[in-house]
């Protein structure tokens, strides 16, 4: 999907909400075409890592840097653009809508003619579309999604409007997926259904993913890499084996129950 996939490189970010450091100094490096996780217990500053991230929160000092474009300062439409997506807790999805023109939502952002063209019926504008729905349904189909394009989101259980979330951020063809809490509330074996296709989109779209989960099943038989976070510092970083046996992360986090309430 992808030719060039740039390293995420995060460094020294600082993000205060009045006295409360949200995020205090932390550093990470993402591979490209990989999956990483940031956990930690509750109020340890990965939401407000993801809003850095995704353009949504600029951090009082630090860097962002996705290859060699520093990401700090620019709007989220700007940050969206270069390749970042986030799936969940983002835009709600139309209900009402197909999930065809959901995910074609997702690629407003790629158009070139313009909605004014394109409502003007211009052939260059139908042209485009015809492209852009012909992406749509390759992704459908990728996300096992083909057979409910014509559907409304809103009748989708709710384990398929959580794929139709992730399509329509692959929609955005982005070299980075940001994902948040992708598997909340879904059964094992929707959990399981999703945990192989998130390995999917980092292993056969070289899509870097960032995941943001509270399920330390997933999150530690999918992750190359796991950053943990705690009170705003970064506690450790390694492969799932390594924070796993850190005394660290036993110590503040997995010592702790590992599913919230929420
Ligand atoms: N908009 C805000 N205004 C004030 N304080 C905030 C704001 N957002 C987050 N915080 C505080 O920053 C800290 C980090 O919060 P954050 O939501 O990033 O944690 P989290 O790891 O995502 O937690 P959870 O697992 O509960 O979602 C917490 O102390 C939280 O209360």
């Amino acid at each position: 999907m992808n030719q060039q996939i740039p390293a995420l490189e995060v460094s020294d970010v600082v993000v205060r909400f009045g006295a409360v450091k949200a995020l205090d100094g932390v550093s990470f490096s993402v591979e490209p075409g990989t999956v990483h996780s940031i956990i930690g217990p509750n109020g340890a500053g990965k939401s407000t890592m993801l809003n850095v991230l995704s353009g949504v929160y600029r951090p009082k000092s630090g860097s962002v840097r996705l290859g060699n474009q520093d990401l700090v300062g620019l709007r989220a439409d700007r940050i969206t653009k270069l390749g970042m997506a986030r799936a969940f807790q983002n835009l709600a999805l139309s209900g009402e809508q197909s999930v065809e023109e959901n995910l074609m939502l997702g690629r407003h952002s790629l158009t070139r003619t313009g909605f004014i063209a394109a409502g003007l019926g211009l052939p260059s504008a139908r042209n485009e579309e015809r492209r852009h729905r012909g992406r749509v349904r390759e992704i459908a189909e990728f996300l096992d999604l083909t057979e409910q394009l014509d559907g409304p989101v809103g009748e989708l259980s709710y384990g398929g409007q959580k794929r139709v979330e992730i399509a329509r951020a692959l929609a955005m063809e982005p070299k980075v997926l940001l994902l948040d809490e992708p598997v909340a509330g879904m059964n094992a074996g929707e959990k399981r259904y999703i945990s192989s296709l998130i390995a999917e989109i980092a292993r056969s779209l070289s899509i870097t993913v960032i995941l943001v989960e509270h399920d330390m099943e997933m999150v530690m038989s999918i992750s190359d890499r796991v950053t943990v976070l705690d009170f705003g510092r970064r506690i450790s970083d390694g492969t799932p084996a390594e924070v796993q046996n850190d005394p660290a992360v036993i110590g503040v986090y997995l010592g702790t129950p590992s599913e919230k309430a929420s």
